[in-house]
This record gives C-alpha cells, structure tokens and sequence, in this order.
C-alpha cells in the first residue's frame, strides 16, 4: 500500500509561494516555504487556503538528482511499515514525514534557488540539483520557533560500536575522512586545505557521549560544552552554565564567552534533564544492537539495510517555551530513510576493510590524528 498524498504542491501556483533553501545531505535538499507578506501560521482550513494549512510547521525535502536513493513513496512506504513500529510513540519520536506531489514548475523553482546559493553550499554538494522527481515529501519542521529556543541537533550514528574496537565506528570514519582530507589538501587546492585544517582542530563530538550523558557527569559536561551555551537567566535551583563549568554543578566564573550561545536558563537545564534521562536513545541504540549485521558478514540483506538505516539518522532537541510559559521538551529522529543496499553494499563493505585494516579502528592510523571519541578521551583522562 502506497503512502498517503496530503498535497499537490502544483496548487501553489498563484499563491505567490517562494522557497528558502535550508540544508542538504548527500541524497535530499530541504528548502523552507516563504510566502511574502503572509503569515500562514494564522490560516484556517478553509477552500483555497487548505494547501497553505497543510505547510504549517514543515519544511519540503526533495531528493537529489543522480543519487541512488529509493524515490519518495518507497521511503515513506517503508518509514511507515518498518521504522515507525520500532518506536513505542512515532508520533512523539519521529519527525512526521508526508507525501507531496511536486511537479516541472517547482523543481525548476528549486533549482534555481540552489544555483543562487551555490556559492554558499558544502563544497563536495555544489553543483548537484533537485532531481525530475513525481514527488517529495514535507517533514515536521524541528528548527528553531522562536530566535531564544534551544536546539541541538546530532546524527546518533553507531551507538553499538564493536567491543573490540578503541574508537566507534564514527570516530574511525571521522579520523579517515581527516587523512583523506589531508591527502586532497597536499595535492590540491587551498579551500582543500582549509577543510582538513578544521577538521583537524576541530573533530566533531562522538555520538556515544550523547548516550552516555545519561550515567557519566564528565560526558554529560561535554556534550554541553560542545553547544558553547551561556545563561541569559539563573535559576532558581542549579547553578548557571559556562565555558568552564558546562553542567553548572559548582559555582559559575562567567557567564559570556566570545561565540557563546545566549540561552535561558531553564532551557540548558531541561537539555541537562533531557540527555540524563530520555529513553529515546536507549530505544535507538538497542534498535541498532538488535540487528547489528556487520556489512560483511551478513546474509540478510533487508536486515543489513534496516540497520544501516538505523545507523544514519539525525536527532533533533528542540527546548522552547510552552503556552503556559513553562518549558517543553520536543526530541525526534528524522532521515531514517531506506537505505538501497544494492547500490551501497559495495560502499559499505569496502569502507570497513579501509577502517579496519587503516587501523582507524584503534586509532594507530598513521599519522595518528586526534578524534574526540569518548573511549579515547576516556583512556587520556584515566592515564
Ligand atoms: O558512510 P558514512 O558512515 O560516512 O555515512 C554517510 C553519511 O556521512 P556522515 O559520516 O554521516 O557525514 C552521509 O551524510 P552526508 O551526506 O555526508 O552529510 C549520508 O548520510 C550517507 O547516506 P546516504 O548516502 O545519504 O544514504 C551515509 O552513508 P551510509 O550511512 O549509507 O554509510
Ligand atoms: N525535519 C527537519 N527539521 C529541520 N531541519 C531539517 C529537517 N530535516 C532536515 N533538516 C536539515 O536539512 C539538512 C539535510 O537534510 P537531510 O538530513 O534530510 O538530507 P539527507 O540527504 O537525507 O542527509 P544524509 O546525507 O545524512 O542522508 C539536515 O542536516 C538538517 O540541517
């Protein structure tokens, strides 16, 4: 059974629609709907408006042309089916996906939005376009609602990381793509160089510490540090946050730093409560366990592909301000698209041999480069 059409973006014509483009991953484009001079938050459902209704609080996100990715009605198909009854509460856990019709006059639209933007594009994505597609979809917009919320967003990849292993799995890939960044900057060009530059000072944060908020402190600290949030106001009962005191646990030195997020501080402290006790990360991460087929070793290639699905989504933590005025927490998974295991098998195989027999897995890859990945800055701060 197909998904269900919530709309036919063809009848926008007329409504002068114009769309912002928001971000892009390898194999979708995400653009924002802007309708000048028109709040459409405020629209009933009522005749020619009922389209204007639908696009409250989501974005569109439209595939990529010349990717290998399943079209629209075949993710949603299996998002519906396979992933959704993974979770106790979909609609609470997972950012809501729904079929749109698009149609020639809108990609065109799309496209050239892209190429205003190019310039401004990760590099290794300029140039790609919105894909001839019969549909995309509209998802739950998880951005900021207002300039003061609270957001993090992270991709919880690999939460199940081989027992035998030093670093995860998204730390190895992490310090891979560090020395392929830093083979591309000898050879090429300066904006090469800059990449691998801030790779280098600056790898991400290991998604297991995210997970391991929950019981460690010292974790829990540097997931807030990695936000670079300072207090607007203290509360009542927690000490405000800084640089130096992430959690706030012990008295505060300052509360601004230069690049500093300004946030209330109920908000970082509903995020501190958030990360030691969801239970949507446990229920992501015993997900991936269950399945857990190593790509080179398994022989169902479904269960292959619904693990590395599970394996490459983003969680969105969005902190705001309730209608009573209290604090609400809103935390959801999004891009938990089927992964088409035939046309990524190859892929997958060939980049675990690479981690493995580069040694990225045991971070004696050489030159050695540093990854922030909580066994490792485990094992520095216990030696
Ligand atoms: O291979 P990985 O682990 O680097 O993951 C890829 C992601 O890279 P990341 O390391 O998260 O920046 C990659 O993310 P980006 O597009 O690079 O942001 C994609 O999510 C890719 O999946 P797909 O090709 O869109 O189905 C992801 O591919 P798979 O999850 O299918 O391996
Ligand atoms: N529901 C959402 N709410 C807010 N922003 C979103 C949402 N979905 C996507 N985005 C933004 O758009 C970017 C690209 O979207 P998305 O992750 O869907 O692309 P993708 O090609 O499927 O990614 P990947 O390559 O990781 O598979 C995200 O990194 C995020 O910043």
């Amino acid at each position: 059974m197909s998904p269900k059409l919530v709309a036919d973006l063809a009848y926008l014509k007329g409504a002068d629609c114009q769309f912002r483009f928001i971000g892009e991953g390898a194999a979708n484009i995400v653009f924002e709907f802007i309708f000048p001079g028109k709040d459409i938050t405020t629209i009933q459902d009522d005749g020619d408006s009922k389209i204007l209704k639908i696009l409250q609080g989501k974005l569109l996100r439209v595939p990529k042309a010349n990717t290998k990715a399943f079209p629209h009605p075949e993710i949603l198909q299996y998002w519906e089916s396979s992933i959704s009854p993974l979770f106790d509460n979909p609609q609470e856990d997972l950012a809501q996906q729904y079929l749109v019709r698009l149609d020639n006059s809108i990609v065109s639209e799309l496209n050239a939005v892209l190429e205003d933007e190019d310039a401004q594009r990760r590099t290794d994505f300029q140039g790609t376009k919105v894909a001839e597609a019969e549909y995309g979809m509209l998802v739950e917009d998880m951005r900021k609602k207002s300039p003061t919320d609270l957001l993090l967003e992270f991709k919880p990849k690999w939460l199940t990381p081989s027992p035998t292993a030093t670093r995860c799995r998204n730390c190895a890939r992490e310090a891979y793509r560090i020395h392929k960044s830093l083979r591309s900057a000898s050879s090429q060009s300066p904006s090469s160089d800059q990449d691998a530059a801030a790779l280098l000072s600056n790898p991400p944060l290991c998604p297991l510490e995210c997970l391991a908020a929950q019981s460690s402190p010292s974790s829990l600290a540097r997931v807030i540090e990695s936000m670079n949030l300072s207090a607007t106001s203290a509360s009542l009962d927690t000490e405000p946050a800084t640089r130096e005191n992430p959690t706030g646990a012990q008295p505060a030195v300052s509360l601004d730093g230069e690049g500093m997020e300004e946030v209330d501080e109920r908000y970082r402290v509903a995020l501190v409560h958030w990360l030691q006790t969801n239970s949507l990360l446990p229920k992501l991460r015993d997900a991936q366990e269950k399945l857990d087929p190593a790509p080179e070793g398994t022989t169902d290639k479904e269960e292959l592909a619904l693990a590395m699905t599970l394996r490459d989504c983003t969680c969105f933590v969005r902190i705001s301000e309730d209608t009573q005025g209290g604090v609400k927490v809103e935390a959801k998974l999004a891009d938990l698209d089927k992964k088409n295991w035939e046309a990524k098998l190859e892929y997958w195989k060939e980049l675990e041999e690479k981690l493995k027999e580069g040694g990225y897995y045991e971070g004696v890859e050489v030159p050695r480069v540093g990854t922030r990945c909580l066994w490792e800055v485990e094992g520095e701060e216990a030696s």
